[in-house]
C-alpha cells in the first residue's frame, strides 16, 4: 500500500513537473515572439532526438522532394538538433529570394568551420557585410568578370586541346575513357591556370599536390555533412574529418604560399601582360588605400574558393563545371537523336575543316538548349542554403531569425507544375517555334527566373556562371564534333545519381570513342 501511494506520488510530481516544463516552454516561445504564438512550416510527425533524420535517404535533394510532395512546398524539418527550413516551389522561393531578398542574404555557418584554418576569411559563406561586398564587386568586375573570363580564352582552347588529344589516344588504344575523369581534369585545370598559372596534373610536381588536395576535399566534403547532424556534439569531432581537413588545407597553405612568393617576385621585376587572379588580389593587398584591406589569408581562402555551400575556387570551378559536363555528355549519348541534332547544328554553323570555338556559341542555339535543360535536370548544386536574418513571415509562416533556408533548386526545376514531362532531356523546350517551347524560349537561367535558377539568385548568385557556360558549352560542342562514343558494357549509360553532397552520376562515365572528325587535323585548320 505505501508502495502503490509512494508511486502515486512520483507520479503526480513528474505530472506536475511535466505540464510545468511544457507551459513554461509555451510562455517563453510566445513572449520571445511577440504575443503570438510561432506559427512553423509544417512538419512530418519527428521521432524523439533524431528528429526527421530516418526520413532522409543518402540523396539529400531527393528526400526532401519527396517530403514535399506530401507536406507542401514550404516545410520544416529537424535533423537531430539542427533545423532546416526546405523551399520546393518556384513561387515560394521567389517568396524568400526576391521579395525578401535581404533577410536571406547571408549563409548558414557550417560546422567545418572550426576546422579550417581560414575561417573568418572565408568569401562563400561570408555574412553579408563590407568584406564580402567588396570580394563580390571583385568578382564581378574583374576575377570573374567577363572580360576577364574572355582573356583566358586561349588557355581553355589548350586545355580542351589536351583532352582531345587524351580522347583520340584512348580510341587509338581501343581502351575504354572514364569521361567524367578526364572532363575534371581539364575543368581543374582551367581554373588553376586562371586562378594562379599553374596546372593542376598528376604529372607534375606542384600541379601533382594541387591535384590531390581537390580529390581529397571532395571525398572529404560529404563526410563534414555528417557531423552537421550531430549539432554542438558534432564540434568533437567524433569521426576525426574536422582533423583531416585541417591538416589537408595546411598542405594546400604551404603549396600556395609557394606560388604566392613566386607571382611576388614576378610582380616586383616586371609588369605582367596578362594578370591571374592570383596577381589581381596581390595587387590589392598590397594597396594601402584599397576600401578592404586584404590578408595573405584572405587570398588563400579566396582561392581555394567554394563548392556548393560551404567549402572554398577549386570546388566550384571544378566539381560543379565538371558535374555539368558529364551530366550533359551522359544525357546526349542516352538521346542519340538529340546529339545528331546537335552535331547537324554544329556542322551547319562551322563546318567540317575547322574546331568549333567559344565565338561561334551565340549562334548555336541548340547547344545551347542542350546546355541549359542538362542542367534543369541535373543541377549541379541541387541544395543552396542561406540564413534568415531577421524573424519573419513568408506565406503566413514564421521563419526565426538564424534559421537554414534549403532551397531545393533540383525539385524545383523538376516541379511538373512549371515543366511539361518535367522528368524527359528535350532540349527543345529552350527553342523558339519548337512544338511544345515555352514563350519565354530564351529564359534567362542565371537567376531572374525561379522556375530555373542553377547558379541561384540575387546579390548571392553564382559569380562563376560565364566562366561556367563557356567551358560547359564549348567542351560539349567540341565533343559532340569530334567523337562518336559507345557506352563500356551497355547500350545506355546509368543516370542514377550518386549519393553524398556530390550532385555527379553514381557510377563512372566509361565509355570507347571514335574520331568522328579527327581534331588533330581540324586544328591546323583553326589556326589559318
Ligand atoms: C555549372 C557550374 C556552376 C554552378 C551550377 C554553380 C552554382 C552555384 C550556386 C547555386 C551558388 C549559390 C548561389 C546562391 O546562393 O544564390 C553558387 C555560388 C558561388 N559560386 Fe558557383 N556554380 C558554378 C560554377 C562556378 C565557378 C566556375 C565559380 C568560380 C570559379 C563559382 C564561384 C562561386 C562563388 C564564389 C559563389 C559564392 C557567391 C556568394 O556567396 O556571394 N561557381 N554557385
Amino acid at each position: 500500500m505505501a508502495n502503490f501511494s509512494n508511486a502515486l506520488f512520483y507520479g503526480l510530481l513528474f505530472f506536475i513537473w511535466f505540464a510545468a516544463t511544457t507551459f513554461f516552454r509555451y510562455v517563453l516561445k510566445k513572449r520571445k515572439n511577440g504575443s503570438k504564438p510561432v506559427r512553423h512550416p509544417p512538419s512530418p510527425p519527428s521521432l524523439p532526438i533524431i528528429g526527421h533524420l530516418h526520413l532522409l535517404g543518402s540523396i539529400a535533394s531527393k528526400s526532401f522532394q519527396t517530403l514535399a510532395n506530401q507536406y507542401g512546398p514550404l516545410i520544416r524539418l529537424r535533423i537531430v538538433s539542427s533545423t532546416v527550413v526546405v523551399v520546393s516551389n518556384a513561387a515560394v522561393a521567389k517568396e524568400f529570394l526576391k521579395n525578401n531578398e535581404m533577410n536571406f542574404v547571408s549563409r548558414p555557418q557550417f560546422g567545418a568551420a572550426d576546422f579550417n584554418i581560414y575561417a573568418g576569411s572565408e568569401f562563400v559563406n561570408a555574412e553579408y557585410g563590407p568584406y564580402w561586398r567588396f570580394m563580390k564587386k571583385l568578382c564581378m568586375t574583374e576575377l570573374l568578370s567577363v572580360p576577364q573570363v574572355n582573356r583566358f580564352v586561349d588557355i581553355r582552347r589548350q586545355e580542351m586541346m589536351k583532352l582531345l588529344e587524351i580522347l583520340v589516344s584512348f580510341s587509338e588504344e581501343g581502351k575504354a575513357c572514364n569521361l567524367g575523369v578526364e572532363l575534371m581534369t581539364m575543368t581543374n585545370n582551367v581554373v588553376s591556370r586562371m586562378a594562379m598559372s599553374t596546372r593542376c596534373t598528376p604529372a607534375l610536381d606542384e600541379s601533382k599536390l594541387l591535384w590531390e588536395f581537390v580529390k581529397e576535399i571532395l571525398e572529404l566534403a560529404p563526410k563534414f555533412a555528417l557531423g552537421e547532424l550531430f549539432g554542438p556534439i558534432g564540434k568533437f569531432d567524433l569521426f576525426g574529418y574536422g582533423k583531416r581537413a585541417k591538416a589537408l588545407i595546411s598542405k594546400f597553405d604551404s603549396l600556395v604560399e609557394k606560388i604566392m612568393v613566386e607571382h611576388e617576385d614576378e610582380l616586383n621585376s616586371s609588369s605582367k601582360e596578362r594578370k591571374d587572379m592570383m596577381d589581381i588580389l596581390l595587387e590589392i593587398h598590397r594597396d594601402k588605400t584599397a576600401e578592404v584591406k586584404l590578408s595573405r589569408t584572405d587570398i588563400k581562402s579566396f582561392l581555394m574558393l567554394h563548392r556548393k555551400n560551404g567549402q572554398e575556387l577549386f570546388m566550384a570551378g571544378t566539381e560543379t563545371v565538371s558535374v555539368a559536363l558529364t551530366w550533359t555528355l551522359a544525357e546526349l549519348i542516352n538521346h542519340p537523336k538529340v546529339f545528331q541534332q546537335l552535331r547537324d547544328e554544329i556542322n551547319a554553323v562551322v563546318g567540317s575543316k575547322r574546331r568549333v570555338q567559344e565565338s561561334d556559341v551565340p549562334k548555336l542555339l541548340y547547344l545551347q538548349a542542350v546546355v541549359k535543360e542538362s542542367l534543369r535536370l541535373h543541377a549541379p548544386a541541387p541544395l543552396i542554403f542561406r540564413r534568415c536574418g531577421e524573424d519573419c513571415k513568408i506565406n503566413g509562416y514564421d521563419i526565426l531569425a538564424n534559421e537554414r533556408v534549403a532551397f531545393n533548386v533540383f525539385a524545383i526545376m523538376k516541379d511538373p507544375s512549371s515543366w511539361d514531362n518535367p522528368l524527359e532531356f528535350q532540349p527543345e523546350r529552350f527553342m523558339v517555334g519548337s512544338k511544345g517551347a515555352y514563350d519565354d524560349y530564351q529564359m534567362d537561367i542565371k537567376g531572374q527566373n525561379f522556375n530555373i535558377f542553377p547558379f541561384g539568385s540575387g546579390r548571392r548568385g553564382c559569380p562563376g556562371a560565364s566562366l561556367a557556360l563557356a567551358v560547359v558549352h564549348s567542351a560539349v560542342a567540341l565533343l559532340v564534333q569530334c567523337f562518336d562514343f559507345r557506352v563500356q558494357g551497355g547500350e545506355k549509360i546509368n543516370i542514377e545519381e550518386g549519393s553524398g553532397l556530390s550532385a555527379g552520376l553514381a557510377h563512372p562515365l566509361m565509355c570507347y570513342v571514335t574520331p568522328h572528325l579527327n581534331p588533330l587535323e581540324l586544328v591546323v585548320n583553326e589556326a589559318k
